[in-house]
């Protein structure tokens, strides 16, 4: 029984092996493994020992944190529960059909046997103790897979509803699997996700799965690798199908010129190798077709790499004796290159475990440790560049010298900046990006975190700077998907859990500095590792309690949901009190649903999913000022303000600020203004903080901006027609300290009350004068379909749907399939599909390796702009259109103004029911 790291050179006792199978027998090497085998198939679970002596810095060449990206039912999951297995984590395989895998273990994720949130697993490859027993040397003429590495692996969701839970799980990866469907190839959403990859220039490799199934085509998935992921695919393994078409049994190996065969219907551990001469015998044609793509790769690889060259002339020119070390050490230097755009690419059927080993090899082989992996973008004071440029104190001594001439409207920004920020730099101790929080029913709540720089240690203060507090980290943990143990510290480079936050929610950027102060100093307070901007949610449902009782439970788990995920929002319609809950896309809301009621016990219950649309107005309101005064709990309350309010197109907000503006801020699609001409504010103190000597003691002009703008929030959360939020409107609010003002009676929440009042009545203003009108959300739709159904899908869109289409074409526009809304690739030539190496796929002429076969299955993509409403259970419309072949993904785009037919019609549909 072997669990055998084979992308390795061939080593003495096991190069004779040829065509007997690796179990029977027992050179030195395989009884190390073989007894590692037994020792880890005695726990579930490897265990670290408390102290972290080795869990430093000095083993991070031995640690890849890696996620699987693929399109959703590609076989990620299978794949993962295979490495488990084959590392000695799990003594059975376990299976998605079955609902028993290790990393999807959320009830709902089992129910549905689809992946939804992202767990992280640390597991040992080959099979071993991991970073921590490895020598710190290692001998370079051997691959990196003969010495015992830590994997920490995240499993990323699939499914388009959960794009921002992908994005999250991206960010903190340093390379990457990129799974297959052998048979479905290319799908749009696998390069929806390659370019969110490509985003974070993460590195990768690629494995095409499911290759035992009819239909499967490596040779033309490897082109569609070519032309619609726009990179060269370095065919590392080709795939052994018995006779040349029967059922498949295996793979050749290009890197180390041998066939690995398994044996039907068993776990996949038993593995026959045979070298070249052997396979000549067994399989002559797979022999020759290794050759043709060992010259391929070599070509391939001395095109990008001069090392590679050198050793091609060493070799007297011949491809076939280029050895295997020089081969991965070449693929090794062009995956870390992030402008070689070559990337090896894998075969294997991981259901009927063929494969996973070799795959596992490649990542130990293949992909960055954390220091090799590409600088993470950071976010400070206004600026962006790289973490370790930051922490060497480039970023910021670039960033003086532009500063030095002071912007309208971010004055305190930068004077922070100058205010020596390398000292202030100096005193970070350590940053980490909590990546995902997980409400564990045992354990509680589990804030997984990556650790950038430095060493997040137990019960240090960790500084949370997207929510301006600090908490105590009291204990720290290393995660095995539901398995956990406890460590003093975690690392740079490490992902860990940190276990008693209260606030940390997904996404959060947490830092821990020197000295006793209670935050950092400035500009350390703003710095945000790698940000993601989440797009405005497009549906929402309303959550009732069974009874009042309840109601605070409820809030406190729909809290929990939202740390969870913050791509959720939770609101509460003022004039209904309704509570209502908003998402990306119908499954995600209906999965928040599950999690409610199912894992939180929230006795709750969801009202229908519906989209949520938008208000807007037509034109500009009269200048409307609302004085409120009241007694709150006892407490007189006495202020006023004057609101306009106005449509708007553009979301720069840095032209409007001058000497009185307080705030000009763009917050979901809507801008809020205040200004507050002739309140003298003082921003010179030295405690960075701002004072007015016209404000009554207890309010600074901190608390007067805050209040003022959640008053206005809260407004414009419910348009004056429509009662949909309102969008695309810009609230300027004036507060003049004379009219104003009341002394003592002006507390905050007069305040609030006042813009609230002052806003609304803006918005109500709008109905005597120029309306209002609804916009709807209008989403960028990419549809992958074969020749063959193409005409039928682009009518439907075009005509029954609304819809405008985009582009006909067969590359897919990067920018557009990037949900982030940031461009993903940089603009690089096509790569032509026919130039590119591909072995022949069954029943195929030999011929097909050069030529693309043009036929009615060939993909085609479609890509239009179709408002949302229609898109509401389109796949299985699709399916039905194209013979169950086609796919789509869809991103919001924009909020569009409805035309009034099209607003009635929708109205009537609301209000009748669907
Ligand atoms: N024939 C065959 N089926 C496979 C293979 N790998 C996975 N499958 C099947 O494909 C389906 C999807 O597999 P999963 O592993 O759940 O795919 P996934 O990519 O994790 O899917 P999500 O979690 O929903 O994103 C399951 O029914 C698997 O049994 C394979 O190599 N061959």
């Amino acid at each position: 029984m072997v669990v055998a790291p084979l992308l390795r050179l061939p080593q003495p006792g096991l190069r004779c092996m040829g065509s007997t199978l690796y179990k029977s027998q027992a050179s030195p090497m395989k009884s190390r493994i073989y007894s590692q085998i037994c020792r880890l198939g005695g726990q579930t679970a490897p265990c670290f020992s408390t102290s972290v002596s080795r869990w430093q810095t000095e083993t991070l060449d031995r640690t890849r944190n890696i996620g699987i990206i693929a399109h959703i039912d590609a076989g990620k999951t299978t794949t993962t529960e295979r490495m488990l297995f084959y590392s000695g984590f799990t003594r059975r395989i376990g299976d998605v059909d079955e609902g028993s895998t290790v990393t999807d273990f959320l009830p709902a994720e089992r129910a549905r046997g689809i992946t939804i949130q992202s767990a992280a697993i640390t597991f040992h490859w080959p099979p071993g103790d991991g970073a921590e027993s490895q020598p710190l040397e290692r001998d370079p003429s051997v691959p990196k897979s003969t010495v015992s590495h830590t994997i920490n692996l995240i499993d990323t969701p699939g499914h388009a509803d959960f794009t921002f839970e992908v994005l999250r799980s991206l960010r903190i990866l340093d390379g990457a699997v990129c799974i297959l469907d052998g048979v479905a190839g290319v799908e749009a959403q696998t390069e929806q996700v390659w370019n969110q990859a490509s985003t974070y220039k993460i590195p990768r490799v690629i494995y095409v799965n499911k290759l035992d199934r009819d239909g499967a085509a490596f040779g033309r998935t490897v082109r569609e690798v070519s032309s619609r992921l726009a990179v060269y695919p370095a065919v590392c393994q080709i795939p052994w199908f018995e006779g040349g078409n029967g059922a498949f049994v295996g793979v050749a190996d290009a890197i180390n010129l041998q066939g690995l065969r398994w044996k039907e219907g068993e776990d996949g551990r038993s593995v026959k190798m045979m070298d070249l001469e052997q396979l000549d015998a067994e399989e002559s044609s797979l022999a020759q077709e290794l050759r043709r793509a060992r010259i391929a790769l070599v070509e391939l690889l001395s095109e990008q790499d001069e090392a590679i060259v050198e050793k091609f002339f060493e070799c007297d020119e011949d491809h076939l004796a280029v050895p295997p070390m020089d081969i991965i050490d070449s693929l090794r230097r062009c995956v870390l290159d992030q402008s070689s755009r070559i990337v090896p690419v894998f075969a294997g059927a991981s259901f009927r475990n063929m494969g996973v080993q070799p795959l596992m090899d490649a990542v130990v082989n293949l992909l960055p440790s954390p220091p090799e992996a590409p600088d993470p973008e950071v976010s400070i004071g206004g600026v962006k560049g790289g973490l370790r440029r930051l922490l060497s104190g480039d970023l910021i001594v670039e960033q003086n010298e532009k500063a030095s001439a002071p912007v309208k409207g971010k004055k305190k920004k930068k004077a922070a900046l100058q205010a020596d920020p390398k000292d202030a730099i100096s005193k970070l101790q350590s940053c980490a990006l909590a990546f995902k929080v997980v409400n564990d029913p045992k354990r509680g709540v589990l804030v997984y975190v990556r650790v950038y720089s430095g060493s997040l240690d137990r019960n240090s203060l960790l500084f949370n700077t997207n929510l301006h507090l600090s908490e105590r980290a009291p204990r720290l943990l290393k995660m095995y998907a539901n398995d956990a143990v406890e460590v003093d510290s975690i690392p740079a480079g490490h992902i860990g859990v940190v276990v008693g936050l209260k606030h940390a929610r997904t996404g959060d950027t947490l830092l821990s500095y020197a000295g006793n102060k209670p935050t950092p100093p400035e500009p350390l307070t703003s710095l945000q590792l790698r940000p993601i901007d989440v797009p405005p949610p497009v549906f929402f449902t309303s959550v009732e309690p069974h009874s009042l009782s309840e109601e605070k439970r409820m809030q406190e788990s729909l809290g929990l949901l939202l740390r969870e995920d913050p791509s959720l929002h939770v609101s509460v319609d003022e004039e209904s009190g309704q509570t209502l809950l908003s998402g990306m896309g119908e499954l995600h809301l209906e999965i928040a649903r599950d999690r409610l009621i199912n894992d939180h016990k929230a006795k709750a219950s969801m009202g229908r999913i519906e989209i949520g649309y938008r208000e807007s107005g037509l034109g500009t309101s009269n200048a409307i000022t609302k004085i409120f005064d009241k007694e709150v709990a006892g407490r007189r309350g006495k202020a006023g303000c004057t609101a306009i309010v106005e449509p708007i197109d553009e979301t720069d907000v840095s032209d409007l600020a001058d000497e009185d503006t307080l705030l000009a801020e763009t917050i979901e699609g809507n801008q809020i203004i205040i200004r507050a001409p002739g309140l003298q504010v003082d921003r010179s103190s030295r405690n960075d903080e701002e004072t007015s000597p016209l404000l009554p003691p207890g309010l600074d002009p901190s608390s007067l901006r805050a209040a003022l703008q959640n008053g206005a929030l809260a407004a414009l959360a419910r348009g004056p027609q429509f009662t949909f939020p309102m969008h695309n409107t810009r609230v300027t609010l004036t507060l003049n300290a004379e009219e104003h003002l009341f002394g003592n009676d002006t507390t905050t929440s007069a305040l609030s009350s006042a813009a609230r009042q002052a806003t609304s009545a803006a918005l109500r203003d709008l109905l005597t004068g120029p309306g209002t009108v609804m916009m709807e959300p209008v989403m960028n739709v990419i549809i992958s379909v074969d020749e063959a159904s193409l005409g039928s899908v682009v009518h439907d869109i075009s005509s029954s749907r609304g819809g405008h289409i985009l582009s006909l074409d067969e590359e897919v526009p990067s920018s557009a399939t990037d949900a982030s809304g940031s461009p993903a690739e940089d603009n690089r030539p096509p790569i032509d599909p026919k130039r590119v190496y591909a072995p022949p796929d069954p029943f195929e002429t030999p011929s097909v390796g050069a030529e693309v076969p043009v036929s009615a299955s060939r993909p085609r993509t479609i890509t239009a702009k179709v408002p949302l409403k229609e898109m509401v259970g389109y796949l299985k419309h699709l399916r039905s259109l194209t013979a169950g072949r086609g796919t789509f993904v869809m991103s919001v785009d924009r909020f569009e103004n409805m035309s009034a037919q099209r607003q009635k019609a929708v109205l009537a549909e609301l209000r009748g029911g669907f």
